[in-house]
């Protein structure tokens, strides 16, 4: 039997993670090939026309699995009756600028938007924070959407988790899809975490550890590290604009792990809710490693965390601590 459509809400849908996602959800790339579809999608007076042409060649796309379209500027008709929200709205970095820059901007829109969809989407909505600060708007959502389960709410560090997949690949020359287990810690910033100490390369001769294989611990402690904090930055200085195409890919494997699951053996990195694993305090949103089963995440529990990574945890957890005072600064 043919399955319901889902209603998939994109925040700044006129933006360019926007036009680069929507496409994306309409083939099949978040929920399945099997799975239809009702995009809703959001963006302000000012992009109103604009949203309309991304709703005009959506329609033109003939995609089979989009069974409606909702484009508007008005918040609760966006958010009606949602099932996943990727919340990519927001004032993007530009060049020369930290995050820490963009968050007054940031955090009031989602503290609004966070009382949207408490009102109007669905009970077991889950949400996915882009924008960025990410791990501190996906806080303030929560903070001020308190009906809506705090595990719903999280926020994309993804795509950090797939650009350490992709250094490491290209260091070793193998392909993408034979290394795992990677993880990012705590921040989407320049403080987070890329560590390799548990991940494996598949080989001819059976899963080898990472370590192992690079055998350059000098390169894995500062380069890499560096390389991958500096990523969306030099992908800024490269484009003049932030990452896109890459964002919204990610932004579409954090949903699909997450309701379909992670792959058995495997995990991925996912902002949540700090429950105090790893001595990291609650009341921040910070990257873990997850697996995903039945549309639940969980924490893995038990890695070996040594003392260079204890020191590099502490810091990006510290760096949330500060963005979170300063987040409720700006609000009051
Ligand atoms: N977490 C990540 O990995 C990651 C990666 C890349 C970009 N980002 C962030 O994602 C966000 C979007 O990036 P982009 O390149 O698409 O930016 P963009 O400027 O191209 O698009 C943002 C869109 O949001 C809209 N917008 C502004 N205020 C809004 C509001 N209140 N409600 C709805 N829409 C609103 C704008 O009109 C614009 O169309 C930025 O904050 C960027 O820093 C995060
Ligand atoms: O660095 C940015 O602000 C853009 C984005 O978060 C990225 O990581 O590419």
């Amino acid at each position: 039997m043919a399955k319901d459509p889902v209603r998939v809400l994109v925040t700044g849908a006129a933006g360019q993670i926007g036009y680069a996602i929507v496409p994306m959800i309409a083939r099949g790339a978040m929920l399945g090939p099997d799975q239809p579809v009702i995009l809703h999608m959001l963006d302000i007076e000012p992009a109103a026309e604009s949203l309309n042409g991304v709703k005009m060649e959506l329609i033109d796309a003939a995609f089979p699995l989009l069974r409606g379209v909702v484009a508007t500027t008005d918040v609760q008709e966006a958010c009606t009756g949602v099932n996943i929200a990727v919340m990519v709205g927001g004032f993007p970095r530009k060049e020369g600028m930290e995050r820490k820059d963009v968050m007054s901007k940031n955090v009031s829109i989602y503290k609004a938007q966070a009382s949207a969809l408490e009102k109007n989407a669905a009970a077991d909505v889950k949400v996915l924070v882009v924008a960025n600060p990410a791990n501190t708007n996906a806080l303030i959502l929560k903070e001020f959407a308190l009906s809506i389960p705090q595990k719903n709410i999280t926020c994309l560090t993804r795509l950090d988790h797939n650009r350490t997949l992709g250094q490491i690949s290209e260091k070793l020359n193998v392909h993408v899809g034979d290394v795992k287990n990677v993880v990012i810690w705590g921040n989407h910033s320049s403080t987070q975490y890329p560590d390799v100490n548990h991940a494996t390369v598949t080989t001819s001769s059976g899963e080898k550890p990472v370590r192992e294989l690079v055998a350059n611990g000098q390169w894995l402690n500062k380069e890499f590290i560096t390389t991958v904090q500096q990523r969306g930055a030099a992908i800024i200085k490269a484009r003049k604009l932030s990452s896109a195409l890459s964002a919204a890919s990610a932004a579409c494997d954090h949903i699909r792990d997450w309701v379909l699951g992670t792959p058995k053996g495997s995990w991925v990195s996912m902002g949540v809710y700090s429950d105090g694993s790893y001595g990291i305090q609650p009341g921040l949103v910070y990257s873990f490693p997850v697996t995903c089963e039945k549309g639940q995440w969980s924490i893995v529990q038990g890695l070996k965390i040594d003392k260079f990574s204890r020191g590099k945890l502490d810091a990006t957890a510290q760096e949330l601590i500060e963005e979170k005072s300063l987040a409720y600064s700006c609000l009051n």
